[in-house]
């Protein structure tokens, strides 16, 4: 009887939040049962596509657990975005905060004044794997919170950056098996939008969660289409095909982004769309952080159609009606192209992603690969060309269902026959 009530009352406790707290009528597949199994005390995998809902599996148990949950997460501007969001979150704002070698020193003080209360008044704190690897202070406080049963849980989030055979290896990450050393009865949950099972497989192993009980969801996003088209080698004509290939496809009050491959790219690009009379712009990591708060405001506010970017854009943007993703430059890998190219049709609306693609930017891209930097060793360079050629035979193949080979990238099925003519392949050989 009594583990009836205490069952029915985390139920009430779970959907209550859901509802007055994140402003969701339900949970989408998944979510439930990850919230439920963490909160019950277990490790948990989560893979869920980009846009499915992550945050909320770790976000919500943050805020109905005692104590306080410790985000790793990769990337600044990624966590500057989560904590924003969660601090304006409505109806009702959530008590977060990160640390990082940026945070202001009066901030970091009242943010280590609030880890010493008896009870945290933070519910998340993120920080960088860099951070949690330098800094023995901060072992030591979680330390305390955790005798004081104020540490909630551990939450990987991008887990795919801990192994070397993720498209995004951070070394730092790969050293979070510690938490486990240290604090074996704290719950960890890892979070990615993209790992084929061997991945899988070599996180679960480096964070030492053997038993982590693993939610997927199926990679087959119904809501995109798929196409690959040949780019010219002559720069000049490559520009006036993706102009005409904007302009014949979407009108101007259309939202897209267009990925290219250096900064440079990124301002001929957007340039050359903007002086035709499409609203476009660039961002990429040389700009200024004040510029690129700037392109990506007006990008969210409707004012900039078309944002030209590096890769640096992306994490963390949650802009539902994006309706077309380019890969002007064709991606490294099959993860990083699935995951930038899923920033289309986060509200489930039809959209398109499309890559143009040459032989020559796979040269390019090669030379990258290959170039002398630290921790670039052979077994490295050997683990990204071997992700190139996966990509490479992607864009190379004009037969199987584009749907198809992407879905079974990361270890599932999908049939043919329900792919409806959503990828160039399946739409020619049908039409033929
Ligand atoms: N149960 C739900 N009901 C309604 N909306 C939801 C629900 N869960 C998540 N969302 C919304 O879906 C959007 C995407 O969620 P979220 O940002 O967590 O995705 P994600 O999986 O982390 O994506 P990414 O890999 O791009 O970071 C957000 O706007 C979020 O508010």
């Amino acid at each position: 009887m009594d583990r009836f009530v205490t069952t029915r009352e985390k139920n009430d406790q779970v959907s209550r939040a859901n509802k007055f707290i994140f402003g969701n009528d339900s949970f989408r597949r998944n979510q439930r049962d990850a919230i439920d199994a963490t909160l019950d005390g277990e490790d948990v995998f989560v893979l869920m596509p980009t846009g499915g809902g992550k945050s909320l599996c770790y976000q919500l148990p943050a805020v109905i657990s005692p104590g306080i949950t410790i985000v790793i997460s990769p990337l600044l501007s990624l966590i500057q975005d989560q904590v924003t969001s969660l601090i304006r979150n409505q109806p009702v704002g959530i008590p977060a905060a990160f640390l990082s070698s940026q945070t202001l020193a009066k901030l970091k003080k009242a943010i280590w004044k609030d880890l010493h209360r008896p009870i945290p008044t933070l519910k998340l704190l993120y920080v960088t794997p860099e951070r949690l690897a330098v800094s023995d202070s901060l072992i030591q406080v979680l330390e305390n919170l955790h005798k004081r049963k104020m540490l909630a849980r551990f939450v990987v989030d991008e887990a795919h950056c801990v192994s070397q055979w993720g498209h995004d290896f951070r070394p730092d990450y790969s050293k979070l098996g510690m938490l486990k050393d240290l604090f074996p009865t704290v719950p960890m949950m890892a979070l990615t939008a993209t790992a084929p099972q061997k991945v899988v497989d070599n996180v679960k192993k480096i964070l030492k969660i053997p038993r982590a009980m693993i939610f997927s969801m199926s990679f087959n996003r119904t809501n995109l289409s798929f196409e690959v088209i040949e780019k010219d080698t002559d720069e000049t004509k490559a520009l006036a095909t993706l102009y005409n290939h904007i302009k014949q496809k979407y009108d101007n009050s259309v939202v897209g982004i267009v990925y290219c491959m250096t900064k440079q790219q990124s301002e001929d690009v957007a340039n050359y769309l903007f002086d035709r009379g499409i609203l476009a712009d660039f961002y990429h990591a040389g700009q200024s952080s004040g510029d690129r708060e700037l392109v990506q405001d007006a990008w969210q506010r409707g004012e900039i159609k078309v944002v030209c970017a590096t890769i640096a854009y992306g994490m963390g943007i949650d802009k539902p009606d994006v309706r077309y993703v380019i890969h002007y430059s064709v991606a490294k890998c099959i993860e990083g192209y699935y995951q930038e190219a899923g920033r289309a049709g986060r509200d489930g609306k039809p959209s398109q992603c499309t890559i143009f693609y040459n032989r020559r930017d796979i040269l390019k891209i090669k030379g990258i690969i290959n170039m002398p930097r630290k921790g670039n060793n052979a077994k490295s360079r050997g683990v990204h060309m071997d992700k190139l050629e996966k990509m490479m035979d992607y864009c190379e193949d004009r037969t199987s269902c584009r749907r198809q080979a992407l879905v079974a990238y990361f270890g599932q099925t999908f049939n043919r026959k329900e792919c409806n003519k959503t990828c160039d392949n399946c739409n020619r050989l049908i039409a033929h």
